[in-house]
């Protein structure tokens, strides 16, 4: 056992596109930054208002702490991995040492990087203790929730988790790939055949107010992390857009009064080469949250086999995927009602009025105006109408995207769980393996 309690703990929450880190107790975490590590060897500066790193030292690339979307926590680089704790260290002045950690696993760290973790947190870090939670049943602790179902809506992806008396049902964990960062590059595309060309998605100017070195040939044959510094910077322009203009239709088709009701008539979005994009008059741009219902991509049969599922029927994974479902294509492109049916539908029959009554809601994704409503009334529309659907949220927007970090913080504070830490001398005794069998699941 570790006294967790003389020192603050140290919590983390890697996401796919951000990161929060902090210490335990706080009500919110000290440093949020982009999920990626620069050449330099820092975590999560802005490559957009930064210069242009790549181009310094092409031997040390870009890095995102975790390359997958389809397996979110799932260690890709290890070298980056540890720069990323290093570099929050530092930016944090904090001295591992003296803080046990708390690391959200969204579900799918494999069983042998925990153990590498462990090594590193205990080894190289020389932290004294650690704990490896995971992250949507922290989402729901951070609610006052120990039985939810908790959809969260990342920049990877939106994964859906039946959490029942604080455990998540990792069998029933159901993720898409119809994230963030998919709607943004979505929004992107949309943006740059209105505008008719590419563009430039560097701030500097040249001497003449010009963008200097990009020019249309440069952007057109980009490659290695050219491309990917340049993704990392739409994404970075098409956050700042959703923030200004993302809106959620409330009835599965655009309908433009609504829409139009919302914004001001002359709404200009000025893209980072200074080129204005009359929101207003984009219809196409009010529609691409629609991503996160529509069926398309949807092979007809198993669509059909997901539509038979019955909320009252029994228990079991659906269709026979994968632990998890990380790793069916079905599920990468299922909308996202059908994907919180699915995780329902496979979850014990016995929880799932309970859980519908508590459908907790989190990342950032989900800050689309009337994104909750919307959701509600699809989840609404697939189970029987003896079920009532009842979405919870934290009311403001730092609450869902750090709820995770929240709950975490929450945890690590409470005398009760001390005794959970899987302390430095214990892991020395037992070893890694043995060690992390501490952890849930
Ligand atoms: N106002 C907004 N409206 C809609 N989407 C937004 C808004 N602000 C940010 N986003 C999007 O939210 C996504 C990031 O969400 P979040 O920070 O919860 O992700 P994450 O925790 O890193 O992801 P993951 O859960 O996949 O690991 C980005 O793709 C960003 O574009």
């Amino acid at each position: 056992m570790f006294c967790g309690d003389e020192t603050g703990a140290f919590v983390a929450d890697l996401g796919y596109t951000n990161s929060r880190f902090g210490y335990g107790g706080d009500p919110d975490p000290k440093l949020q930054v982009p999920s990626y590590v620069t050449p330099g060897g820092n975590v999560g500066l802005s490559y957009l208002h930064a210069q242009r790193p790549p181009l310094e030292n092409p031997t040390s690339p870009i890095s995102r702490i975790y390359g997958n979307p389809k397996m979110p926590g799932e260690v890709t680089n290890w070298e980056t991995w540890e720069k990323t704790w290093l570099s929050a260290g530092r930016q944090m002045s904090c001295d591992f040492p003296e803080h046990p950690v708390l690391l959200t696993n969204p579900g799918s760290i494999p069983k042998g990087q925990k153990e590498t973790i462990s090594e590193i947190m205990f080894e190289k870090l020389g932290a004294p203790g650690l704990f490896i939670a995971h992250t949507p049943a922290l989402t729901a602790f951070s609610l006052g929730r120990h039985t939810a179902l908790v959809v969260d809506c990342g920049g990877g992806g939106n994964v859906v988790s039946p959490v029942i008396d604080g455990m998540v049902l990792g069998r029933s964990q159901r993720r898409n790939l119809r994230g963030g960062e998919a709607i943004g590059k979505e929004y992107w595309k949309r943006i740059e055949a209105k505008v008719g060309r590419k563009v430039a998605v560097r701030t500097e100017k040249g001497k003449d107010g010009v963008y200097g070195d990009v020019s249309d040939d440069y952007l057109a044959n980009l490659t290695g992390d050219e491309v990917v510094y340049r993704d990392l910077c739409i994404e970075e322009v098409m956050a700042d857009f959703k923030r200004c203009h993302g809106y959620m239709a409330q009835f599965g088709s655009l309908d433009l009064r609504e829409v139009k009701s919302l914004i001001p008539p002359s709404s200009i979005y000025e893209l980072p080469d200074g080129t204005p994009v009359n929101v207003n008059d984009s219809p196409e741009l009010f529609e691409t949250p629609e991503m996160h219902y529509k069926a398309e991509e949807v092979g007809p049969e198993k669509e059909e086999s997901i539509g038979s599922m019955d909320v009252e029927g029994s228990s079991g994974g659906a269709d026979g995927e994968k632990e998890g479902g990380y790793e069916d294509p079905l599920l990468k492109s299922l909308p996202l009602h059908k994907l919180a049916h699915n995780a329902l539908s496979s979850s014990d029959a016995d929880a799932r009025k309970e859980l519908l009554l508590n459908v907790v809601v989190s990342g950032s994704g989900s800050f689309f105006p009337g994104f909750d409503s919307r959701l509600q009334k699809e989840l609404g529309g697939l189970v029987p109408s003896t079920y009532r659907v009842k979405l919870t949220a934290g009311k403001h927007k730092e609450e869902r995207s750090n709820a995770a970090w929240v709950g975490g913080s929450i945890l690590t504070s409470l005398g009760s769980f001390q005794q959970l830490w899987l302390s430095k001398q214990e892991f020395e005794e037992l070893g890694s393996t043995l060690g992390c069998q501490r952890f849930p699941g």
